[in-house]
């Protein structure tokens, strides 16, 4: 780690610098300081070719051009420098990535107008009474200004969310309906106050927040994996930790898989420390995200929860960041820049004294074995908080049960259901397929509907009305005759999705209220949130959904999960199928019973109840399946006991990607080097995305050899052909 020091580094006027841009250059390029000098990681804007673009200064210039021919930095912008610490990480983990430097500078600077002073900004606010007219537009605009709970809008902004013209909002403006007010941008949170009594812990909950406490007071570096069972109190404990690094006066990062879980989390937040802490993820306004971005930076934000990018933000002085269902695969970015947020935070953490929690009732093999080598510690909540017990397993065996055509739920769980609706309890039911039926067929002629542009079926979604594919968001009607032979009538959906497992649950219980819980039948963030609220408060009583569900809700009235296809997952050559089954069936079936006097069971559907997956999971020998998948990939030189790096080459163009796969085969001496293979190359699983066609390559080396470098100077030997894309993943989760 550089000197704190370097912090106050100052280059005079004329001094030559190098200053890291956003622009795709690779590496950063030289200027002059400008008149009044410039530090170290200053914000500054620079010129490049005809436009004026903004940048970092990132260290003394390199010398590589001469310097009569530099020019000078046009200014510095208002923006807090960046913190050597946040500095190093962006470089580190470029490093681990392999990802350029300036696309790694745009994830940590992804706030609208850094480079704007202080001024005051005018901002839009309910203002009072009712609209002389009412119209749909006016309507709309006071709709959004509810939704958002009295949060201030910019104009633009606002207009843009109502969907309207800037002058419907003017127009409210007048009459008083909507009042205009001038503000400093950008003003701190509310202080949070950890001295407030949390609740009351049992036994061993407050010897687990104990130890994370001190751990956080020590003010080293260290990683805990926090395991307890689902509902055990794991967030309840994390908090006080979180409590500790406050009280210390240091800042906090939570990171959540989910955004609908954050609804409940901001609630628990405020009840334990009195004030609701700082949002960062895709449902924020714009407004507030350089709000967000900005109080990090000048300490006016002592805890931040947030998706995984948030983990790129400015702190002021990060002590301590959780890593809340740190199993959860949305942790891995898949596109851009492919990182591990989970990884990082360790990486961050370890670069600034601070500590992580990952916690998860259900943890990765990864973290498994990191605490197993005693890389991380371990923290074991053993029970469900007070009197709630834990739900109770059981398979349903398929083969033995009489099943209607068209119909996935059987008779022994629809009996457990209609017990749970007599007396008045919500039940769950698990499929984690979106929409109606994943394929369409022609009964005619055996033809399944695709997508045009993808190596994709397109899924049917009755709600929306028509066809979709997963891979690029394609959608078309679906056709009244089949495309390949042309016969009218005979298109039919095969195979269940939530909306037509919804569908059999209606016409099986009439009465019964139904919630379909899917990413893409909500219009915002906001309204599956709500949706999620009103479920726990017992606004339904079946609850249909995808994995959606599965992560940390609490539903208080739910004591049945159905699971209606349990052997969905373990189909297929992934690696990690028969870990993903495991945690996602015993998260989900965690969601049953978590209050106490209400006995929680799960039902699980399934073709192979013999299948040494499926009897783990109802076994709960949680040990013992971690053990047995660990042995394997030992055995087999898999993560996390080897390494492994996948290279997806894409173009329109098909021969140039097999072209420049078999030339990357064949040109593998520096993977020779470091004693890793290269397999491949292949057509990837969906081998055409977008119009793309796409070929894998995958590295695997042992545990401890140097992967980065060898990959770096292994692709660096190759010209890439106009239109051809090459990702690099460290680390792959998914092999799509
Ligand atoms: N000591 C406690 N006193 C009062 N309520 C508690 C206590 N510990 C846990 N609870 C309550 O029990 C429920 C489950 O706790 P929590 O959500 O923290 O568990 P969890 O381990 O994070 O669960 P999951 O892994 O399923 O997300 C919550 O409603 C929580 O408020
Ligand atoms: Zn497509």
């Amino acid at each position: 780690m550089r000197s704190h020091d370097d912090d106050q580094r100052h280059f005079p006027a004329g001094a030559p610098v190098s200053v890291l841009t956003t622009q795709p250059l690779g590496r950063p390029l030289d200027y002059l300081a400008p008149d009044g000098g410039c530090t170290l990681g200053a914000f500054v804007a620079v010129p490049l070719g005809p436009r004026q673009v903004m940048g970092l200064v990132w260290g003394p210039g390199t010398g590589e051009v001469d310097r009569a021919r530099l020019r000078p930095v046009s200014g510095r912008l208002e923006a807090e420098p960046m913190r050597t610490e946040l500095r190093e990480f962006i470089a580190r983990a470029a490093d681990y990535t392999l990802t350029p430097l300036p696309s790694m500078l745009r994830l940590a600077t992804r706030a609208p107008g850094l480079g704007e002073g202080e001024a005051l900004k005018r901002v839009y606010v309910r203002g009072e009474g009712e609209p002389d007219r009412m119209t749909e537009a006016r309507g709309r605009v006071l709709d959004v200004l509810d939704e958002y709970g009295g949060l201030p809008f910019a104009l633009g902004e606002l207009a843009q969310l109502a969907g309207c013209g800037t002058s419907v909002v003017k127009g409210l403006v007048k009459q008083g309906v909507v009042a205009e007010v001038e503000t400093p941008r950008d003003g701190p949170f509310p202080t949070l106050d950890p001295g407030r009594p949390g609740v009351e812990l049992s036994a061993e909950q407050a010897a687990a927040s104990g130890i994370l406490r001190k751990g956080v007071a020590s003010g080293q570096y260290g990683t805990t994996l926090l395991k307890g069972v689902t509902g055990s109190g794991k967030t309840e404990v994390y908090l006080e930790a979180v409590a500790e690094c406050l009280e210390r006066g240091r800042q906090a990062l939570v990171l959540l898989p989910e955004i609908a879980l954050t609804g409940a989390f901001l609630s628990r937040v405020e009840a334990r420390f009195g004030a609701k802490p700082a949002e960062w993820h895709s449902g924020v306004t714009q407004t507030e995200r350089r709000r967000v971005w900005r109080m990090v930076a000048a300490n006016g934000a002592s805890l931040v929860v947030g998706a995984r990018s948030a983990l790129f933000l400015p702190f002021h002085d990060l002590g301590l960041i959780v890593v809340d269902e740190e199993h959860d695969g949305s942790y891995k970015q898949e596109d851009g820049v492919l990182y591990n947020a989970r990884d990082m935070a360790v990486l961050r953490a370890s670069l600034n004294g601070a500590r992580v929690i990952l916690a998860s009732a259900t943890p990765s093999l990864e973290t498994w074995a990191n605490a197993e080598a005693g890389k991380y510690d371990r923290l074991d909540l053993a029970a469900r908080h007070g009197e709630a017990r834990m739900p109770r397993l059981d398979a349903i065996d398929m083969r033995a049960e009489a099943m209607e055509a068209s119909s996935w739920i059987s008779p022994s769980l629809k009996g457990a259901v209609a017990a749970r609706l007599e007396k008045g309890e919500q039940s769950l039911l698990f499929l984690n397929r979106r929409g109606y039926a994943p394929v369409t067929v022609c009964r005619a002629c055996g033809h399944q509907i695709g997508c045009d542009q993808c190596d994709a079926k397109m899924v049917e979604h009755r709600f929306q009305k028509r066809l979709v594919c997963h891979q690029c968001g394609e959608t078309k009607p679906i056709p009244p005759a089949c495309p390949a032979c042309e016969v009218e009538g005979k298109l039919a959906p095969v195979g269940p999705g939530v909306e037509r497992l919804a569908e059999e649950a209606a016409a099986e219980w009439p009465e019964a209220r139904i919630a379909v819980l899917s990413s893409d039948l909500f219009g915002s963030a906001r309204a599956l949130k709500s949706r999620v609220a009103d479920i726990a408060e017992g606004g339904a009583d079946i609850v249909i959904g995808t994995q959606l569900v599965a992560k940390g809700h609490n539903f208080p009235l739910l004591t049945l999960v159905g699971v209606i296809d349990t052997d969905l997952g373990l189909q297929g050559s992934d690696l990690r199928a028969a870990e993903h089954t495991f945690q996602q069936v015993r998260q989900v079936a965690g969601r049953a019973g978590r209050v106490a006097g209400r006995e929680g069971a799960a039902l699980l559907q399934t073709w192979q109840p013999e299948h040494p997956v499926i009897r783990a999971i109802l076994s709960g020998d949680e040990e013992g399946f971690w053990k047995a998948e660990a042995e394997e990939r030992r055995a087999a030189g898999m993560p996390p006991y080897g390494r492994m790096a996948g290279i997806v080459l894409s173009s329109p163009d098909v021969a140039s990607v097999f072209d420049l796969g078999a030339a990357m085969a064949r040109q593998d001496g520096p993977i020779r080097k470091i004693g890793a293979q290269v397999f491949g190359p292949a057509p990837a699983p969906i081998a055409r995305i977008r119009g793309r066609h796409r070929v894998r390559l995958l590295v695997k080396a042992a545990k401890g050899a140097p992967l980065q470098p060898a990959v770096a100077e292994w692709v660096a030997q190759f010209r890439l052909p106009a239109n051809l894309r090459l990702a690099v993943d460290i680390d792959p989760q998914s092999f799509f």
